[in-house]
């Protein structure tokens, strides 16, 4: 996309795809949102260890959650609608499935945790499963096979057909699919471990590469399927990246003292590292994977999601930009 067109895109104003609604405005919407949360749900949140502030979690996701239920329900009387239309009979609703595309180290799997309890608790879609793209990257064998160590979480250190194929059949209904799980720990796939979703009224997706464009091969366009194709509604978490690199180097020290304390640890070694050592560490492998990352293949495809999120030095939500109807 050239800048000229990225700008159009991005930035508010009469052609912009997008609308642009301020902290403020946004915040004010959570005094009309229903389901205030009770004293044991907030006891539930804050005892999963989220670094989320409550107060933040109440003005800008309790809203959100409420605006992606809007979307659940206009689908399903729009499907009612299509099939009296055809003369069809009633089917059971297939999952709502929502994609969480932004950097590494964004904040994407705590937002994906508060909105799925977020959602869980409207009673039209109390059965809300997350799963992450990490499960689909290719195991460290296959990586080290192909040259990819050094490209991990680059597009071609994804298994897209794996990741498309769960998708489908979770979106045809499927009643039993199973995803692979990644761990931080191992930095591998974990091998016999697996996420089994059952039919959820809300699947949420989370990962840097969700809003991939298709692969298409030269210059010539042929029928190619993408992640998103399967999205009923998708998220941009979008911050400064500085702020982001911050946030990965604060990350990395904490796996320090948790994680990769762990002697099963891929970095077990890091963990006899002194803070200076660790940080320079931290910031070597962010700018030269992360951060490239970012640039080449993250942030362009911010303009592909129906919200996007910006999040200040402090996590806070700054503005939340929406795509028009
Ligand atoms: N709202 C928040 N308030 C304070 N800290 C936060 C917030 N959101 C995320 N963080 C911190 O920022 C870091 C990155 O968050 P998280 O692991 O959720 O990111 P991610 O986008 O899922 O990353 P990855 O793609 O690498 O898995 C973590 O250290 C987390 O504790
Ligand atoms: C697993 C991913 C790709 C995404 O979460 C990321 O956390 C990662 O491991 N990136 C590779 C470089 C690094 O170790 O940070």
């Amino acid at each position: 996309m050239g800048d000229a067109e990225s700008q159009l895109l991005e930035s508010p104003g009469e052609h912009s795809p997008y609308e642009s609604i301020p902290r403020e405005t946004w915040s004010a919407l959570a005094s009309e949102t229903p389901l205030p949360l009770t004293a044991s749900e907030v006891q539930r949140l804050a005892s999963l260890g989220d670094p989320i502030d409550l107060s933040e979690v109440d003005a800008i996701y309790r809203p959100l959650s409420r605006l992606i239920e809007l979307s659940v329900e206009q689908q399903r009387v729009l499907a009612q609608s299509r099939r009296d239309f055809l003369h069809q009979p009633a089917q059971p609703q297939p999952p709502f499935i929502i994609g969480i595309a932004g950097s590494v180290a964004v904040g994407k799997s705590s937002i994906a945790r508060v909105l799925q309890n977020l959602l869980s608790r409207f009673p039209d879609t109390p059965k809300v499963d997350l799963v992450t793209t990490d499960g689909f990257l290719y195991p460290t064998a296959e990586l080290q096979r192909r040259g990819l160590m050094t490209r991990k979480g680059f597009p071609e250190s994804y298994d897209r057909e794996a990741l498309i194929s769960f998708l489908a059949r979770v979106k045809s209904g499927e009643p039993r699919v199973e995803a692979p799980v990644y761990s931080h720990v191992i930095y591998d796939i974990v091998p016999d471990e697996k996420i089994v979703v059952e039919r959820p009224d809300i699947l949420i997706i989370e990962g840097i590469n969700v809003l991939q464009p298709p692969r298409v091969s030269s210059e010539v366009y042929h029928p190619a399927v993408s992640v998103s194709d399967y999205f009923d509604f998708s998220i941009f978490i979008d911050a400064n990246h500085a702020d982001v690199e911050q946030w990965y180097v604060d990350r990395f020290l904490k796996l320090r003292e948790t994680a990769f304390s762990d002697p099963t640890s891929y970095f077990k070694d890091y963990a006899k590292l002194s803070d200076e050592e660790a940080i320079a560490i931290a910031r070597e492998i962010w700018v030269s994977i992360n951060l490239v990352n970012f640039v080449q293949n993250i942030r362009p495809t911010r303009t592909r999601a129906d919200l996007i999120i910006s999040k200040a030095s402090d996590h806070r939500v700054t503005e939340v930009l929406l795509r028009k109807l």
